[in-house]
């Protein structure tokens, strides 16, 4: 898949709409609304829901009581259904144990101790539960992902490229001499190029890539499927969009380059630790060597 490949439907990957990264309005969705995972939802979208304690699971839900797949949840046609995958803690609708049932607006679905709420896509609960969502799980200033939820998601995304021996890639992206953006036209002119570096990674990631802002001058995109060469081609690719834009602070015409450190997933370098560690010395060797270059983990 090309970086500009997009598959039809996420879960907790679509932004709400609203904002320039915002995607038009939702479908249904559920809602942990009481026990372990409190606030994280899942889309129900074309693809099935699976919910679970499994790494895997679209909606991830790390508790004992909880079975590795618990249950799923699709739609089907203008219905919503959940089917128990025979959890060792039935799935329960209103209380009532299933194996399978239609969803009706505002129904809790017991998944061992936690609660989840099912919203229909008509519910004007729905919106709330966006913007919490999106609060939650979003920088503020650019609309990517904040740092807390790419921790996450990237602790996610390693357990699966690690079980399916699949390969995994970080990039970290720091914009270069940012500070005198900042002295010479002001914190809030600066703010508004973060957005524009925002939004010109956000068109170059694919549905499946993980975009964050994890410091104030700093981005971080996860890639699924990539090795350290379909990566460097990706981050290189951006490198040269960023340097070929016009950015216009203040109104002075200004030349803004990004340097980038990329790090793969290999046994040496299999935690989220080690990876944005790698990550990050890479970046440094960026830095260091005059910056505006994309540099590879040794
Ligand atoms: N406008 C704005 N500036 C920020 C934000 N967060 C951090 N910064 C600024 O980013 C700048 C980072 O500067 P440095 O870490 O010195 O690095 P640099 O000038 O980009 O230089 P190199 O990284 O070495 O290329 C500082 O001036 C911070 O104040 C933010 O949210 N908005």
């Amino acid at each position: 898949m090309t970086p500009h490949d997009s598959s039809p439907d996420t879960t907790q990957r679509t932004l709400p709409s609203g904002g320039p990264l915002r995607s038009p309005p939702r479908t249904a969705c559920v809602v942990v609304i009481h026990g372990e995972g409190l606030g994280r939802r899942a889309d129900i979208g074309h693809r099935p829901v699976l919910v679970g304690r499994s790494q895997e699971a679209d909606l991830h839900i790390a508790h004992r009581s909880v079975s590795r797949e618990h249950c799923r949840i699709w739609r089907d046609g203008d219905e919503y259904r959940v089917h128990d995958l025979r959890a060792t803690n039935t799935t329960r609708v209103n209380d009532q144990i299933i194996s399978e049932a239609t969803l009706t607006d505002g129904d809790h679905i017991a998944i061992g101790e936690s609660i989840l709420k099912f919203i229909s896509h008509t519910s004007v609960e729905a919106r709330y539960h966006e913007e919490i969502y999106q609060l939650a799980t979003h920088d503020a200033l650019t609309e990517l992902y904040n740092r807390r939820h790419f921790s996450e998601l990237i602790e996610r995304e390693i357990a699966r490229a690690l079980r399916h021996q699949r390969p995994l890639a970080l990039c970290i992206i720091d914009v270069d001499l940012f500070k005198p953006v900042n002295d010479r036209y002001g914190h809030a002119t600066g703010d508004g190029v973060l957005q524009q570096i925002a939004l010109l990674i956000h068109r170059h990631v694919r549905n499946d890539d993980i975009a964050a802002r994890i410091g104030g001058e700093e981005f971080a995109v996860l890639l699924p499927e990539c090795d350290n060469y379909a990566a460097g081609s990706f981050a290189e690719r951006l490198r040269e969009a960023i340097a070929a834009t016009r950015f216009a602070p203040g109104g002075e015409p200004r030349q803004i380059t990004v340097s980038i450190g990329i790090a793969a997933l290999s046994e040496g370098c299999g935690t989220r630790s080690r990876l944005m560690a790698a990550a990050d010395a890479a970046l440094y060797r960026a830095k260091s060597q005059g910056r505006n270059r994309v540099c590879l983990e040794d």
